[in-house]
């Protein structure tokens, strides 16, 4: 489980303070997906490297498994906007490369066969980052957090630099594997559809500094052929009122 209780992150300048994020309470249970959405600059980024270990000061609490954040200790899969590929290694070496060096990479041969072949790399493995196209990179990034079987996974817009038609495909194929293993997710996002489409629970951020403005318990997770139902034109619309602050409900 990962508690959060009023996580407070500024950005010290030479004189003067940046508050990024404000009072942020969120607990987010094992096996959830945790999509949060919120405008431009509002914060998203700077949550999830708290999550990561990235960022160390801060006001608050932020519990994984009852444990203070750890990165060396604690398996934490962090998948960037820009996949943070190494160009100069080939797929194989980019999809092992976390677990090389949590030292666990010997007795997992057989795991990793196993994700390179679900995420459809095995063909591509001798390739270089270059010369794979964005919906593939993207597999690789995925490939190379769920090696690690890490406890929590925390995605930055990790489809937002695919077209529509392959960042569909992406999400599908992530929610394939997440179904699988089950790892507690925190996915940031601009997105309102993607949110709905993947979190289980939707987290509501005012623009800067962040704020929680709603947390939603998605009923809508995991509904067959969802992009095409009304409900979810519904839920983007109440979604979006939420976001201008038609609507002011506290979570
Ligand atoms: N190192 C830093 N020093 C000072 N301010 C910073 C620093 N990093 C980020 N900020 C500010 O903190 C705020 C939150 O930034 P963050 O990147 O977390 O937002 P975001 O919601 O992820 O934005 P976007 O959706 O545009 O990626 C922004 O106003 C940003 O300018």
């Amino acid at each position: 489980m990962i508690e959060i209780k009023g996580l407070t992150v500024r950005y010290r300048q030479r004189h003067r303070c940046f508050l990024a994020l404000d009072n942020i309470n969120l607990t987010i249970n094992n096996g959830d997906i945790c999509a949060v959405i919120g405008p431009s600059g509002c914060g998203k980024s700077t949550f999830l490297y708290v999550l990561s270990g990235i960022i160390k000061e801060y006001e608050g609490n932020v519990l994984i498994d009852g444990k203070h954040i750890n990165a060396s200790e604690q398996r934490i899969g962090l998948i960037l906007q820009d996949y943070g590929l190494l160009p100069w290694r080939n797929v194989y070496d980019n999809v092992t490369l976390g677990l090389k060096m949590k030292g666990g990479y010997k007795g997992d041969t057989e795991y990793i066969q196993y994700i390179v072949e679900r995420l459809g790399l095995r063909d591509l493995l001798d390739r270089y980052p270059g010369q794979l196209s964005g919906g593939q990179r993207q597999r690789v990034a995925i490939a190379r957090s769920f090696v690690l079987r890490p406890s929590i996974l925390l995605m930055d817009e990790p489809f937002s630099a695919l077209d529509a038609i392959t960042r569909e495909e992406m999400q599908d194929l992530f929610l394939k594997i997440w179904n699988e293993y089950r790892v507690s997710t925190v996915l940031v996002t601009h997105s309102i559809d993607e949110a709905i489409y993947l979190g289980r629970k939707i987290a509501i951020l005012s623009p800067s500094p962040g704020r929680i403005i709603k947390i939603i318990e998605n009923p809508l997770f995991g509904t067959e052929d969802l992009r095409i139902k009304n409900e979810f034109y519904e839920m983007e619309m109440e979604i979006r009122k939420i976001i201008r602050g038609d609507s002011h409900n506290e979570s």
